[in-house]
């Protein structure tokens, strides 16, 4: 089959599947398919989205049920780490394995290494997890089999072929709170994203009514715009989401990390003083600041370095990089430059990250210079 015929089935098939998904109009449709062809890179990944939806959707409810049995069970302190340790754990092996049956031969870059479960030391929560992960998958798992899904995210990331990138829960801090959190997944081929999911299972799904349904599950694929669906729901419907029209800083909202220890709280504060921007800050955890910035929760996320030595890791950022972008905001680091996920399992290359709509981001970008001036 010649490329052109390749990319028009492709489309014809394209838009069959967002006609039923997305209910947008046919005109719609046809901007998005021109768009498309009008790219030289034709990004497709119709049954990647479906199989990351799907992992996503398995993994947080393990980590819901995790909550939930601790919380009953009352054994849930702040101080006591081990839930977020088997909900990890578990998360990771359940979203491993769902790739590997669909895409066998696609590498991981993932948070966790099964080492704590090894031998008898790791014998009682090797258990507790190969127990959690046979209520979310198809196919019974050995302790070995756990062990080995966990491990296929050991690869090292880089710039040229594709692989995924995971965080079994991002904000863990948020998850033992039972605050925010999220179960993160995208994929990167040639060291560019260009499929981010983002299960929010503790989000309201419309912010404007916070004791509303909670769970979003936020999904974007380069080129097709940024949805938002509700988590684990029968329905499939999805809304497009987009990043808000705020023009003037002064009246932007911006969200940041809770832990002073991730993002440098008083640097955000000279930041918003400088912008002239007077609404209190909005504090979360994990990649749902991504999500409130992508549907126009907050206008702007800050994540300024605390330390020199810190660097990110790719799976903190890249499902939530991909989707603020579809959704037509802006990420760069703090000096301007965007986020380079081919560097490996670290953006090496990059310091702090920057996130807002492209109405205010250049005026958010010279604050935070102005106020950083060769800090780091
Ligand atoms: N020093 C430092 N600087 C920047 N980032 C760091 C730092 N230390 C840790 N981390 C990473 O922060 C991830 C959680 O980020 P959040 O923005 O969600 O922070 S928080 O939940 O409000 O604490 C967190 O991800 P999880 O471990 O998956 O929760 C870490 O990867
Ligand atoms: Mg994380």
């Amino acid at each position: 089959m010649s490329g052109k015929l390749q990319i028009i089935k492709s489309l014809g098939v394209f838009s069959q599947a967002c006609a039923k998904r997305l209910e947008v109009p046919y005109c719609s449709r046809q901007l998005i398919a021109s768009r498309l062809l009008s790219t030289s890179h034709i990004v497709y990944l119709e049954k990647e989205r479906a199989v990351a939806i799907e992992a996503v959707e398995r993994a947080s409810r393990v980590c819901k049920a995790v909550f939930k049995q601790l919380v009953n069970e009352e054994t849930l302190t702040k101080k006591d780490k081990s839930p977020v340790t088997v909900a990890d754990f578990s998360a990771q092996a359940v979203v491993n394995s769902v790739l590997e049956k669909h895409f066998p031969n696609d590498p991981i870059v993932g948070e966790e290494d099964s080492k704590d479960l090894q031998g008898e030391d790791g014998r009682v929560l090797r258990e507790r997890v190969v127990e959690l992960v046979n209520t979310a998958v198809d196919k019974p798992m050995s302790a070995e089999d756990v062990l080995c899904a966990i491990d296929r995210g050991q690869y090292e990331g880089g710039s040229s072929g594709r692989h995924w990138t995971l965080d079994p829960i991002d904000g863990t801090k948020g998850f033992l709170r039972g605050e925010q959190f999220a179960v993160c997944l995208a994929l990167i081929v040639d060291g560019q994203v260009r499929l981010g999911v983002v299960g929010c299972p503790n989000l309201p799904f419309d912010m404007s009514k916070p004791e509303g349904d909670k769970g979003v599950l936020a999904v974007a694929v380069q080129g097709q715009g940024a949805f938002q669906r509700k988590l684990n729901a029968d329905s499939e419907l999805e809304q497009r989401i987009m990043v808000s029209n705020v023009e003037d800083a002064c009246n932007a909202s911006f969200c940041e990390s809770v832990e002073a220890g991730h993002s440098n709280h008083s640097d955000n504060a000279k930041i918003a003083e400088l912008l002239g921007i007077s609404k209190q800050s909005v504090r979360m955890d994990s990649q749902c600041k991504y999500i409130a910035v992508a549907r126009g929760d907050a206008d702007i996320y800050l994540r300024l370095p605390v330390d020199s030595k810190y660097v990110e890791k790719i799976w903190d950022h890249a499902a939530g990089n991909i989707i603020i972008h579809e959704a037509g905001g802006h990420v760069t680091d703090i000096n301007g430059e965007p986020l380079d996920f081919s560097k490996g399992r670290t953006l090496s290359a990059n310091k702090g990250v920057i996130a807002a709509n492209s109405n205010i981001f250049e005026t958010v970008l010279a604050a935070v210079q102005t106020t950083l001036a060769n800090k780091y």
